[in-house]
């Protein structure tokens, strides 16, 4: 068996809970609606992969306390193939608390990051050989460089969701091939808040291809050659739990479909503008159908420095 993706990262269970605005600390607030949904930058991505054709692979592992099954039923209900990932017993599973200000369109997150993860040991390097690109969020730190110069040495194109940072990157940056990252991100790694000093700075340290997201600003691309800006579509936001983890699944898929990046950068900011719309991550996930009618629609602006 082949795959198009095979991903390794943080695996939480969302708990999403909807208020018209966030308290006052010490206060009380009434929930409009709340929902429970299985998160994490990788496996959000590869849901959107797997809905939109692609074959996936998860490496991640569980508790086995009340979350574990309903992560293992829910994501195998979506196509991925989850037979390198392992339910850890004894331990407790990923879980967030997510605070969705329905007013203020912000998202708090409250997270019990896994004490346990998978191990270099445990990996299953025949599962990451079969890979055309492997997905990483730089969690679990050892494994996931593990598996990042696997993915390198069988050919596989190397993408990491930086999210917030986290230790070991500057060892992981020189295996990849595609890296995105909040412009938060480039703060805290970088210490600038220079958009193109930061973007070139991570194509000097190994990807060929690098994109900062920055909400409502939009996103922007680097390559050697180009460098891009797509400004944010126009909607009327919900909740942007996810926005980033779902951008990096639609920028792999372009990257999988071989698209000109200009074609690939526009159907990653609205595949994750039109998530922002609705409440949650995997629930949230817009359809090709829907995608494509923005894309065939609405112009969406395109800016180039080269
Ligand atoms: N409110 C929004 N309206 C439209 N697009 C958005 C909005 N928030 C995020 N996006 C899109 O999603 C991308 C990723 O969002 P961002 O908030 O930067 O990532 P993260 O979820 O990692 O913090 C943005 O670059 C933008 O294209
Ligand atoms: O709750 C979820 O479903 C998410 O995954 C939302 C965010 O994308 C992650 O919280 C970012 O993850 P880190 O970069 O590891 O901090």
């Amino acid at each position: 068996m082949n795959f198009d993706v095979v991903g390794l990262g943080t695996v939480v269970v969302d708990h999403l809970v909807l208020l018209s605005h966030h308290p006052a600390q010490d206060a009380k607030t009434n929930i409009i609606s709340d929902a429970y949904q299985i998160g994490g930058p990788v496996p959000t991505a590869q849901v959107l992969l797997s809905r939109l054709g692609k074959q996936c692979a998860f490496i991640g592992s569980w508790g086995d306390d009340q979350y574990g099954p309903l992560i293992a039923e829910e994501l195998a209900a979506e196509n991925l193939d989850l037979s390198g990932s392992r339910q850890l017993p004894g331990t407790r599973s990923g879980y967030a608390q997510v605070w969705i200000d329905e007013s203020a369109s912000t998202r708090t997150i409250a997270c019990y990051r896994p004490e346990h993860w998978l191990q270099p040991v445990d990996l299953d390097e025949s599962i990451l050989q079969q890979a055309r690109a492997v997905h990483l969020d730089g969690w679990p730190q050892a494994t996931c460089l593990r598996a990042a110069q696997v993915a390198q040495q069988s050919g596989a194109k190397v993408c990491l969701d930086a999210g917030s940072l986290k230790p070991g990157m500057e060892e992981l940056i020189p295996y990849l091939n595609v890296m995105n990252c909040p412009r938060r991100f480039i703060t805290e790694y970088l210490d600038t808040d220079d958009i193109h000093a930061a973007g070139q700075e991570l194509l000097q340290q190994g990807p060929e291809l690098v994109t900062i997201t920055d909400g409502v600003n939009g996103a922007w691309l680097f390559t050697e050659s180009t460098r891009l800006h797509c400004a944010a579509l126009p909607v009327l936001s919900l909740d942007t739990t996810g926005a980033g983890d779902v951008f990096s699944g639609a920028l792999l898929y372009g990257i999988l479909e071989d698209w000109p990046v200009e074609r690939t950068l526009k159907f990653a900011s609205i595949t994750a503008a039109l998530k922002c719309e609705r409440l949650g991550n995997r629930d949230a996930l817009p359809t090709l159908a829907e995608i494509n009618a923005v894309l065939q629609t609405k112009e969406l602006r395109l800016s180039r420095w080269d």
